[in-house]
């Protein structure tokens, strides 16, 4: 490969920003800083707020940079690296700036976002969990307090007061999940009368690829307390019975489950159901509890946790608080867990992370790995990296991977290792990639004498704790994956240095070489030594993408050790299989949420027009429900028809919701697929879908031009705009049951005629 070919093919090499005046800017920065250091404390914010009032954008930057610098100093006793000022001039050029862990990012974020407020924005600054969000505001708040900005944190134990109050100051920090949660309520309310976030002006994305690419497809959930019909224990009884193989099989991606004809038949006929005519809510029912079985695994994909079912973030490995899984799946996955079916069941509206952080005018970030992701940041977000060189060099060792032939026999080789390297008097981080495992290694370590602290996604303060201890000679911690922010592990003064610092060893390869970077990123900081080595074993879920790899069980030695070049190059090659299975969802994901977006606006717009236009609606609306066919004896042709408009706005607008959660319960991979792949739900074909979408385009005028381009065939709908292909049975199970309701069901058939 040529030179150029090489360079254009390094991942997000086309992304880098330079920041290139910002060298020759350097001295004068110097320069000014020393003239800044003349001021009296009050002085600073003084001379702050004036910065931005005159002169060019480039002179601006260059005096706010030795300002902040000086700020920083005073306010905590930190002088901010070059490096950090790079960093700095990145995010407020609205980039994305990779810094490695340890490298300061904490300062970097927040003399950037009072870098914003002192331009007259609105800032937010999103971390990943409340913790963070509040320990980096008052960790910062000393530093605002000097520049004389304005800072506050929203966390989720705060009442409905102080957020109201937190989100009218200039700099916010908050939770991605919290800013989102925040957002729902205030769009819930039609009328904008309750606005509490405000206007989302600029957001500074801590962990920025994590959570604008690995989370984007998350979708953040505004739960209502009516409670929801609760899941169906016998079916969930039923399902328990089903065996796999003979009743129902399992994809190969283990994404997707279906029915076998012998399930299909054993279901109904201990249901006396008919599956696939007209009783799709029986099959729903029967497909999320089965989904629940088979595919949802407690301690990986959720922890129960007082008597609830807690999901765990599938990129962060912790538990993510407001998410639930759409579409029933967690009241299935409390059926078969036994627990009481949480009484928020109704899903009020959600939002995926990634329709949140669109929302901003300005959007920059920070992360320690960014240029891996940097094609998926351009093309997702239009955002650019400056990347910045760490301020010491990294001398950590990065040793080749260590091939296992089975779980086993890798667990093993792993205590082995730790208990050499414990004996040795070095501190040892353990990273797995699911809860269960940390606690098979723990069980294992303990078992040899070897004490050690798991970190179990649980608490994300008392985790800080933990850490904060890692770097001591000796300590033994083992946790799930750990994405990032607040776990800077400092090593202590005994010794620890001089016996080669932290190691870090990864159970496995993750689903990107970002997180697996993430992970070796905690040995090594600010020039610190240390070792990173991850411990693989032919069983790794990753490694099913590559079957070949499993001949080389035979090469295993008596440990299970396999020393072979091209099963290691196999083990690349799955998790680049991996990264590109992910970066198809989101690309899925992301044209869904274009075409959401755009559907909801016109459907709220239209919504709005037809009730000023037409005064009896309500009174046909609440006239309508059951009797929509009654309707048609007992009013003209124009009423109807406008009642129908009000019925199906109605329908739209309240199972709007549903229809993005079954979206992303697709894009999950929550693909009832078994749906009407079998037998075919026989009351809509290709002519009545063609008749629905004449009456939608009635209804949603402008929606002409989403599905103008549409191809009905017998095979599906193919929405080229959109690069979607969808089978049928899909769009069908979409339209009818899940989008529109049965009720309205009715009516195109009506209307198809
Ligand atoms: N300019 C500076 N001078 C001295 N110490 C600094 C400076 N900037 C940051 N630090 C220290 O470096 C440590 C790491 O900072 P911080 O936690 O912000 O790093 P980070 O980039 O966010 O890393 P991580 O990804 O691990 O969270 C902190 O203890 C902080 O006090």
């Amino acid at each position: 490969m040529g030179f150029l070919a090489r360079l254009l093919n390094r991942p997000g090499a086309q992304a880098e920003k330079k920041l290139g005046w910002l060298e020759k800017a350097r001295p004068e920065i110097e320069r000014l800083g020393r003239s800044y250091a003349e001021l009296q404390d009050e002085e600073i914010a003084k001379t702050a707020a004036e910065i931005f009032e005159s002169g060019d954008r480039r002179a601006q930057l260059t005096k706010y940079a030795a300002l902040a610098r000086e700020a920083a100093e005073r306010a905590l006793d930190e002088r901010p690296y070059d490096t950090q000022i790079t960093g700095l001039l990145g995010l407020l050029d609205g980039a994305v700036v990779q810094l490695l862990t340890g490298e300061g990012k904490t300062l970097v974020g927040a003399m950037a976002a009072a870098g914003y407020a002192l331009q007259g924005r609105q800032v937010h600054l999103v971390s990943v969990n409340d913790y963070l969000a509040v320990r980096d505001r008052n960790w910062m708040k000393p530093l605002f307090d000097l520049l004389g900005v304005e800072s506050a944190s929203v966390s989720g134990a705060d009442s409905e007061e102080a957020r109201r109050k937190a989100y009218r100051a200039e700099i916010v920090y908050a939770s991605v999940t919290e800013v989102g949660f925040d957002v729902l309520r205030d769009r819930f309310v039609l009328d904008d009368a309750h606005i509490r976030v405000g206007s989302r002006d600029v957001v500074i994305v801590d962990e920025a690829d994590s959570v604008l690419i690995d989370e984007a497809r998350v979708p953040l959930v505004l739960a209502g307390s009516t409670s929801k019909e609760d899941a169906d224990s016998a079916i969930a009884a039923l399902v328990e019975e089903l065996v796999p193989g003979e009743h129902y099989e399992v994809s190969q991606d283990r994404k997707a489950v279906s029915l076998t004809n012998e399930g299909i038949d054993l279901v109904e006929e201990r249901l006396d159901a008919d599956l696939f005519g007209d009783d799709s809510a029986t099959l729903a029912a029967v497909s999320l509890a089965l989904y629940a079985k088979a595919l949802v695994h407690r301690d990986v994909d959720y922890l129960v946790v007082d008597g609830r079912v807690k999901l765990i973030s599938d990129s962060r490995g912790r538990v993510a608080e407001l998410q639930r899984w759409p579409d029933g799946l967690q009241a299935a996955v409390e059926v078969k867990e036994r627990l009481a079916t949480t009484e928020s069941g109704e899903i009020l509206d959600q939002m995926t992370v990634e329709e949140l952080i669109h929302g901003y005018s300005t959007i920059c970030g920070m992360t320690g790995t960014a240029l891996a992701v940097g094609d998926d940041l351009r093309e997702f977000y239009g955002l650019e990296i400056v990347p910045v060189d760490p301020h010491l060099e990294v001398i950590r060792v990065d040793e080749p991977d260590r091939l296992y032939t089975r779980q086993e026999s890798k667990e093993r080789a792993i205590v082995g290792e730790v208990a050499e390297q414990h004996a040795a008097g070095r501190p040892v981080l353990i990273g797995t990639r699911s809860v269960a495992e940390s606690e098979s290694l723990a069980e294992r370590l303990r078992t040899r004498g070897i004490a050690c602290e798991v970190l179990n996604a649980k608490d994300d303060s008392a985790e800080a704790q933990i850490i904060a201890q890692a770097g001591r000679s000796g300590a033994v911690t083992v946790s799930t994956q750990m994405a990032g922010r607040g776990t800077d592990i400092r090593l202590a003064d005994d010794g620890v240095a001089e016996a080669g610092g932290l190691l870090v060893i990864g159970a496995g390869r993750y689903q990107s070489s970002r997180l697996d970077d993430q992970l070796r990123g905690r040995a090594g900081r600010q020039g610190d030594p240390g070792t990173s080595v991850f411990f693989i074993s032919l069983e790794d879920e990753l490694l099913s993408r590559v079957p070949e790899i499993q001949r080389f069980v035979e090469e295993g030695d008596e440990h299970g050790f396999i020393a072979s070049k091209r099963a290691a190059q196999l083990v690349e090659h799955a998790q680049r299989m991996a990264e590109g299975e992910n970066t198809a969802v989101h690309r899925d994901t992301w044209r869904f949420n274009e075409l959401m977006a755009k559907q909801r606006e016109l459907v709220l717009a239209r919504r709005r027009e037809v009730r000023d236009e037409n005064a009896g609606a309500d009174e046909v609306r609440r006239r309508l429900g059951d009797r929509a066919e009654e309707l048609s004896e007992e009013f003209d042709a124009a009423t109807v028809d406008a009642a129908i408009t009000e019925v199906l706005l109605f329908t739209i607008d309240s199972r709007w919701v549903d229809h993005l959660a079954f979206l992303n319960s697709l894009r999950e991979g929550i693909h009832l697929r078994t749906l009407a792949r079998e037998k075919p739900h026989e009351a809509f074909n290709a002519e009545s879908i063609r008749a629905f979408s004449t009456f939608w385009d009635d209804v949603v005028a402008d929606s002409t031009e989403v599905l103008e381009d549409a191809e009905f065939t017998e095979d599906g709908i193919d929405l080229p705009a959109y690069g979607l292909k969808r089978p049928s049975s899909t769009w069908t199970y979409l339209s009818t049951e899940t989008v529109f309701g049965s009720d309205i069901e009715t009516i195109v058939k009506k209307i198809g005629r």
